[in-house]
């Protein structure tokens, strides 16, 4: 049986925000932005929330966390934006102490958090390579015999004696990790700044973070946004919410967890029982959902896979109902719409028996990007008769898919339609 490498008992981490305070030095802005907003936010809240002290307020980031990671593990650590992630590793690396609760680490660690830390600003790239080795505990010869390794993986060669102030932030995180991961900790912990990194560079940490641990057998804690990297490379996930633990499992599972709650019913009311909607209602759409590859309900959507989407409806004419045209389509956050689909594109308007039924609408390789969608269901006796339409019926995230089989989620802000194209040059 594999060693216990890590053991975290009933760890809590409370940050006391004062509201009246400019940018300090040794808070990241980041922060400071972040405890202006929250700040901002308790000045909306009913006065029993508020603290008795108005310019001091106590905010726990993570409570009761307590878990056992082994030797060779690999865990991802998920969840939305504030959950506690980065606080948690701020820990596990010693970058800040917790304010209650125990850790045990066997074994050195090296960590990749934020853009900005590890590094000393004003040494060149190789100097910072000696400083973190030396930092880690090894010795001259033996960061000598690492230092090829992690220039050939950081891809800097030519900027190695320039300071790292002057490194782009792809540089620096290409540079950065390669040093994490070859100095050879037990532990190497690794938060979302991959995400800096291009598509490929992206593919070359998960593999080497693999190898860290199938084929050295150490252990890797890796946080990230990208739902397909956490399934490619880790073999347990965490899942927090607001500074606690709400599922510790496999991958899958924990990613289900975390996309869970991403789609509804808009409204939170059933198709059913809405009545802002427009049409006759001698058809009516009574419920959506969407089934996934393997036929299951999901609660949303991961970019390149396929789905089906499910409308029932219930029909009280008294026949079958030729020429129906139904269409689904799909609102992005700025209300574009990005998706249409449409029976009567493709000639394919549907016959409805009387009663109860449903109708299916599948789609292949899911080409929306990340965000968040709404759709609209429209259904009408050729073009002439309207039966219902709901705008907003539903929404839902699109989070983590892997459309292009490069890791790359492409540029969600600005294009939400991926699709695949061939390059060439001559
Ligand atoms: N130094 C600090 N002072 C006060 N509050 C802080 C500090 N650092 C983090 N927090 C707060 O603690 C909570 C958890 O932050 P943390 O950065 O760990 O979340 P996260 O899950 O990593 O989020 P993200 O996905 O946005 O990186 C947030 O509400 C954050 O604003």
């Amino acid at each position: 049986m594999s060693e216990t490498a890590i053991r975290v008992e009933n760890l809590g981490k409370k940050y006391i925000i004062s509201h009246k305070q400019g940018l300090s030095s040794n808070k990241s802005l980041r922060e400071s932005i972040s405890n202006t907003v929250k700040s901002i936010g308790q000045k909306f809240l009913p006065s029993s929330t508020k603290e008795i002290n108005p310019s001091r307020e106590e905010f726990w980031a993570l409570q009761d966390i307590s878990f056992e990671i082994k030797q060779g593990d690999r865990v991802g650590v998920i969840g939305r934006n504030g959950a506690g992630k980065s606080t948690l590793l701020k820990i596990l690396s010693r970058v800040t102490e917790p304010t209650h609760g125990k850790i045990a680490i066997r074994g050195r660690v090296a960590s990749l958090l934020e853009v900005g830390t590890g590094f000393h600003q004003e040494l060149s790239g190789r100097e910072n390579i000696y400083l973190n080795g030396a930092i880690l505990g090894m010795g001259k010869e033996e960061i000598k015999r690492k230092f090829d390794e992690i220039i050939a993986f950081a891809e800097v060669e030519k900027f190695l004696d320039t300071p790292v102030k002057r490194y782009s932030s792809g540089m620096y995180v290409r540079l950065a990790f390669a040093v994490a991961a070859h100095l050879d900790p037990e532990v190497l912990i690794v938060d979302e700044v991959l995400a800096v990194g291009d598509a490929q560079f992206q593919k070359k940490c998960l593999g080497k973070m693999e190898d860290v641990s199938t084929k050295e057998g150490r252990t890797v804690i890796f946080v990230s946004h990208q739902m397909s990297a956490i399934e490619a490379l880790c073999s347990r996930a965490i899942l927090l919410q607001s500074g606690k633990v709400v599922l510790d499992s496999n991958p899958q599972e924990a990613i289900r967890g975390y996309l869970g709650n991403a789609y509804s019913l808009t409204k939170g009311i059933s198709l059913k029982e809405r009545t802002d909607r427009t049409g006759n209602g001698k058809v009516r759409f009574e419920s959506f959902r969407i089934i996934d590859e393997e036929g299951t309900e999901v609660t949303a959507l991961q970019s390149g896979k396929d789905y089906r989407f499910e409308l029932g409806y219930f029909n009280s004419l008294e026949k079958r109902t030729d020429n129906v045209v139904v269409s689904l389509d799909i609102f992005d956050e700025r209300n574009n719409r990005v998706m249409l689909f449409r029976t009567n594109f493709t000639n394919d308007n549907l016959s409805l028996n009387p009663g109860f039924g449903s109708i299916s609408c599948s789609i292949n390789k899911l080409p929306l990007a990340n965000g968040e969608y709404r759709f609209l269901l429209f259904m009408s006796y050729a073009d002439t008769e309207i039966f219902d339409w709901i705008e907003d019926a539903a929404s839902a995230r699109v989070d983590g898919g892997d459309f292009f089989g490069t890791g790359s989620i492409g540029l969600p802000t600005h294009c939400k339609l991926l699709s695949e194209v061939q390059w060439s040059n001559s």
